[in-house]
């Protein structure tokens, strides 16, 4: 197999809104969310060997996990477990080596974790032969994690449910997205358990978008329902805001996930890289990228 077939992008999950509506008797929250993929992501590489299956880290944040992180418990060797529970006849489950090169922040509400749990799956089962069917994968990535699911897909879609119910995603236009975060890792569990007030009713969306600022007015008039716990827990999140939102061309600055990522809006890939460049200069610790869209291949 060659170099590019063992080569995965786990590109960063952004909520463009992302609606709390309502609760399940396990505790989990019910949500409406259209998830788009930019071109800032983790790649992860698997170099076939005789050795048992190990994962090693690299990248800006490979550090932040820390050389623990690349036991058992990181998602990428959970993902690996899960598939070889797949594995049929035919397939040729191999030990080696995973690279994971982290240069999205951790715990940062822009699905690191869950894009290298989808990455690893989609890059097993074929470096394994498992050819498992979409269904069959879908199912382990819920077990992995809500986020896993549309990750596995990496393409704008709509997520309901807790994660799992995946539908069509309007049509949208040609955009640039800038992202920015502090630092600060914020805690999904956290920021669902300090979220206070009543459910969000389902957005109402129209089948596509003329342009970006279409797309921005009808956003505007949505919200993320974590924007404000996580707020209180990191308030360098309003910072951020308010910075994304100051620059030109901004059309409209927003919370990721659970935070404490936040990303802007802007009429194409060029004004948005111009964005993060200005952004970096003003926050040199920050992660800060600015780019277009990624598009599943
Ligand atoms: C906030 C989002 O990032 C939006 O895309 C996701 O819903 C979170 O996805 P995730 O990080 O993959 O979440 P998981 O690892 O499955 O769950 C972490 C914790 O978040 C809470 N959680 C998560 C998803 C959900 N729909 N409702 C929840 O209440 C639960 O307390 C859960 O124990
Ligand atoms: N490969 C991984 N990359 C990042 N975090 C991982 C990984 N494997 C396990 N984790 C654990 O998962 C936790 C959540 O990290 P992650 O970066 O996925 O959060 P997130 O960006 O908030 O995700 P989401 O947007 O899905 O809520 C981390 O605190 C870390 O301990």
């Amino acid at each position: 197999m060659t170099a590019a077939l063992l080569t995965e992008a786990a590109p960063a999950k952004i909520n463009l809104y992302l609606h709390v509506t309502g609760r399940r008797p396990d505790g989990y929250h019910l949500l409406d969310s259209l998830v788009v993929f930019a071109q800032a992501g983790d790649v992860l590489r698997y170099e076939p060997g005789p050795e048992p299956l190990h994962l090693e880290l690299k990248g800006r944040f490979g550090q932040v996990l820390g050389h623990a992180a690349a036991g058992p418990d990181n998602l990428v060797m959970k993902a690996a477990a899960a598939l070889r529970g797949l594995a049929g006849p035919g397939a040729d489950v191999r030990g080696g080596r995973l690279v994971l090169e982290k240069n999205l922040p951790v715990a940062s509400g822009i699905g690191g974790g869950s894009a290298d749990a989808a990455a690893a799956l989609r890059l097993l089962d074929r470096a394994w032969r498992i050819d498992a069917p979409q269904a069959a994968l879908l199912a382990e990535a819920e077990k992995l994690g809500a986020d896993v699911p549309v990750c596995l897909l990496s393409q704008t879609i709509r997520m309901e449910g807790i994660g799992e119910t995946l539908s069509p995603a309007p049509a949208l236009p040609d955009c640039g997205m800038v992202l920015v975060n502090c630092g600060q890792g914020v805690s999904t569990p956290d920021v669902f358990r300090r979220r206070e007030g009543g459910f969000v009713p389902r957005a109402d969306l129209p089948e596509s978008w003329a342009n970006a600022q279409a797309m921005a007015e009808t956003l505007q008039a949505l919200e993320n329902s974590l924007e404000a716990p996580a707020r209180a827990l990191c308030p360098l999140i309003s910072t951020a805001l308010a910075d994304i939102a100051g620059q030109p061309d901004c059309l409209i600055a927003r919370m990721s996930g659970s935070g404490a990522t936040c990303f802007g809006l802007f009429p194409s890939a060029e004004a948005a890289s111009q964005a993060a460049d200005r952004l970096a200069d003003a926050h040199n610790a920050w992660w800060v990228w600015g780019g277009g869209l990624f598009h599943h291949p």
